[in-house]
Order: C-alpha cells, then structure tokens, then sequence
C-alpha cells in the first residue's frame, strides 16, 4: 500500500538518504528507527511530499505528488505547525474541510475528549503549550480517515496519558486496516505496538524485518544489535 522504491535525497553536501526501498501494507504498523541522522525525518518527508527527491514513493497505485495519493495520506510532523489565528477545535474542523470531508462533529468531540482538549477548544494556536499542540496535530490527522497515516516522533512532548491514547489509536488504526508509519527513538514505548521495524543508519536500511521474522525479539535489544550502537 505504501511503497518506497530506490528514494535518495542529497542536501548540498550531505546523502542525507541512499536508495531507501521498503513497502508498508495495510494493517501494518511499520516503525522507522535509527541513530541521530540517520534519515529517518528525510524519509518521512519525502514520502509525504515535503522534499524533492531521486526515487518513488507510490500510496496504493498513486504517485505521492498526486491529489488521490495526497487525499489517502495524513502526517503528524516531529514539530507541530498550527495556524496562530484558529482555535483547537477550527484545526480539526479545517482539516476534515481541506480533505473534502463534512464536519463531523459527534467524531471530532470524541477525539478532542480523548486528548483532553475539550476545555482548550477555543484556543488559539499560538496559546497553546508545545505538548497540546502536539494533540491538535494527532486530531487533525486523525479526523480525516486516512488510508495511510505517518507520524514522526508522535510521542515527543506527550504527557503520559497522551502516550497511552495515542498508542491505543495506532492500534485501532491498524484493526481498521490502515497503513501506520511511525519514527521514533522511544523504542521502550513501541515494543508492544510494532509489526515490522526499519532500522536506518547513515542513510541506509540496515534492516528491515517483521516481529515474526525476529521470533518476537524485544526491539531494543534487536536495534542495539543490528546497529551496533551499545552503552558498554
Ligand atoms: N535541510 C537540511 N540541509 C542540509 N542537511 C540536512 C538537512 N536536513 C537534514 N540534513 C542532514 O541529513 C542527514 C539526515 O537527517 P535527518 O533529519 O533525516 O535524520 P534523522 O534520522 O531524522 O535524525 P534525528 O533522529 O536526529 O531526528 C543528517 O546528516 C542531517 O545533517
């Protein structure tokens, strides 16, 4: 359903990204990880269409430049760009608008309440703390039912019970046969949620395996190994 095929991305001096290739299916719950720099948040860009870039990105049949690709995909940035001038609730009702949706306003109540922003909703963007934020971002990509969602670094900043609803999402996203693609360096919170990792160094896929193909390894243990990278 999503499919990365040969993507590379040179910044001026930098091979930020080297012929990455890797498919997601639905019902799946891909996690992208790797050391700092590795081209995790690159990749995620370029599948979202943020970065020109050398390769293919294809959601379901789509070119990811396209309006069909564009009206299956939803994206939760590392740091969340709201509108200063529109309230919590207007976010999310703004974006079910901008995918061609009608208002739902029995679903957008319900998510706002998971998030407790139920007594935010009539803050503006520029009121709002980094972490709530954060929220409206989730909601705002959340409310438009995508096929494909992808999320980079969606736990930083949550408080714990935002790492707990946001979790119980991705899996009610992939029960609903949704695509999840997700980058993270909090792999301890990830462990119980993830059914194909892609570890990346140095631009590269270093691996890229299913949790059945691991024999249900803890995926900490499997990163530091496959890396390289340990403490001791
Ligand atoms: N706008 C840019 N201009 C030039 N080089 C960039 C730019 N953005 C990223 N890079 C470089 O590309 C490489 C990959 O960066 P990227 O942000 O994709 O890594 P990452 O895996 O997401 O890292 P992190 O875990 O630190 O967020 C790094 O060497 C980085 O310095």
């Amino acid at each position: 359903m999503l499919k990365v095929s040969s993507l590379s991305k040179v910044y001026k001096r930098t091979t930020a990204v080297d012929d990455v290739n890797f498919d997601v299916s639905k019902g799946e719950i891909a996690v992208l990880v790797g050391p700092n720099g590795a081209g995790k948040s690159t990749t995620i860009k370029s599948i979202v269409g943020l970065l020109r870039f050398n390769g293919e990105v294809t959601i379901g049949s789509y070119d990811n430049k396209s309006i069909e690709a564009k009206k299956l995909l939803s994206y939760v940035p590392e740091i969340p760009a709201l509108f200063p001038l529109l309230t919590v609730r207007e976010h999310v009702e703004y974006m079910s608008l901008a995918y061609g949706k009608s208002v739902n306003k029995e679903k957008i109540e319900t998510l706002l309440k998971r998030f407790d922003l139920v007594d935010k909703q009539d803050k503006l963007g520029d009121e709002l703390s980094k972490g709530m934020m954060q929220k409206v971002s989730i909601c705002s990509a959340v409310i438009v039912n995508p096929e494909v969602i992808v999320f980079d670094e969606p736990m930083m900043g949550l408080d714990p019970k935002a790492i707990k609803e946001i979790k119980k999402l991705i899996i009610e996203l992939k029960e609903a046969n949704k695509v999840v693609l997700l980058s993270t360096h909090m792999i301890e919170m990830i462990e119980d949620l993830w059914d194909r990792v892609i570890i990346m160094k140095e631009g590269k896929v270093i691996d890229n395996v299913t949790r059945l193909e691991t024999n249900h390894r803890a995926l900490e243990e499997f990163f530091f190994e496959i890396t390289g990278d340990t403490d001791e």
